[in-house]
């Protein structure tokens, strides 16, 4: 199966190390003509995933067109930029493996439902779960979900996207899959807040728990199945960013509980914090929905500069509730 890789971010980057292992040629596209150039000359992506001796089989390309005669494309462009990227690309019906994880702004949808508007003849799949880029790439034990409603094209897919220390555990479950990956964004946000204006870890522990029960509520709405959110893409990698400040959306957060403004912590970065993207457009889809997501309306309070200790006399002071409620 011939793997090609669009998005030459860290994790597009750790993605295509990946696929290249055992010597496996991966096309590898990226925007920025400088990762071409260091991928394909010094086998290092120093942008994005510096200090990573990649593959000599990863060939790197700025042309959308080499994409073209490949067996499945992996789309790991940030959320927002996954439509544009995909229509220009040839595409066709080769399966797209999704590995963005958020929700577009203006049209509410999960990335796997942009791939079906602008390539509709393109079988889908998710790959989502804890997955740090640099311990991927470094070969660190790391176990995903590869979600895809075909089960002969998730299985040929599981056993090329695959490495002794990478494990895939398949489902069916698309949208369950995307929802953990797009919703533990945000809730990453809330638990770096809680780091960053040192409101201790019973309150972290809490939110993860509330977090996720928010999480499950959203889920189960549009459809997904609880086993996909307790397993690696939803809880699994929940708690892998509400622990840790490798995580971009707990460290906006930590920023933000320590009283910085989302503007000014925002600015310049060439990295992205899908959460702060995904925050406003979950927050949207949940009212629609009336899905109650209190820990999701307080951050998004938060990016809006409402200051720490309203959010959390707020969050406090709602009315005492079953906790399965
Ligand atoms: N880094 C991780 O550990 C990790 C792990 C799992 C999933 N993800 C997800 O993978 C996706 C990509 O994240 P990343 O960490 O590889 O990115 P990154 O933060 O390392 O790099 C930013 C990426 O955004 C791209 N970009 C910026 N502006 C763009 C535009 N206008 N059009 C197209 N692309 C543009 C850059 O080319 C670069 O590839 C995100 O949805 C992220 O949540 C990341
Ligand atoms: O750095 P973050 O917060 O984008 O998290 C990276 C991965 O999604 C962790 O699974």
């Amino acid at each position: 199966m011939r793997i090609a890789v669009i998005g030459g971010g860290a994790w597009g980057t750790a993605l295509a190390q990946v696929a290249a292992r055992g010597g496996q040629p991966v096309t590898l596209w990226a925007r920025e003509p400088e990762v071409v150039e260091g991928v394909n000359v010094n086998h290092e992506n120093r942008a994005f995933l510096a200090g990573v001796a990649l593959s000599p089989t990863i060939r790197a390309t700025g042309d959308l067109a080499d994409l073209a005669g490949h067996d499945a494309l992996l789309v790991v462009a940030p959320a927002q930029h996954v439509r544009a990227v995909l229509g220009a690309a040839p595409v066709g019906s080769t399966p797209l493996v999704l590995c963005a994880k958020g929700i577009e702004t203006g049209s509410r949808l999960l990335v796997g439902e942009v791939a079906q508007q602008v390539a509709p003849a393109a079988p889908i799949a998710v790959l989502s779960g804890p997955t740090f880029a640099h311990e991927v790439a470094a070969g660190k034990p790391t176990a995903v979900t590869l979600a895809c409603e075909d089960e002969d094209l998730r299985n040929r897919l599981a056993e090329r996207i695959v490495d002794p220390a990478f494990r895939v555990y398949g489902s069916a479950d698309v949208i369950g899959a995307e929802i953990g990956g797009a919703v533990k964004n945000v809730l990453a946000i809330a638990c770096g807040v809680v780091e960053g204006a040192g409101l201790g870890l019973n309150a972290r522990a809490a939110l993860i728990a509330r977090g996720f029960a928010e999480m499950t509520r959203f889920g189960l709405a549009r459809g997904g199945q609880a086993e996909t959110l307790t397993g690696l893409s939803g809880l699994g990698d929940l708690v892998l960013t509400c622990s840790s400040t490798n995580s971009r959306n707990f460290s906006l957060g930590v920023g933000l509980g320590q009283g910085r403004s989302a503007a000014a912590l925002l600015a310049d970065r060439k990295t992205v914090a899908e959460g702060a993207h995904t925050a406003p457009v979950l927050r949207e889809a949940a009212r629609a929905a009336s899905v109650d997501m209190p820990v999701v309306e307080a951050v998004n309070a938060l990016l809006e500069g409402v200051p720490v200790r309203q959010i959390v006399e707020a969050l406090l002071s709602r009315p005492l509730r079953e906790e399965a409620q």
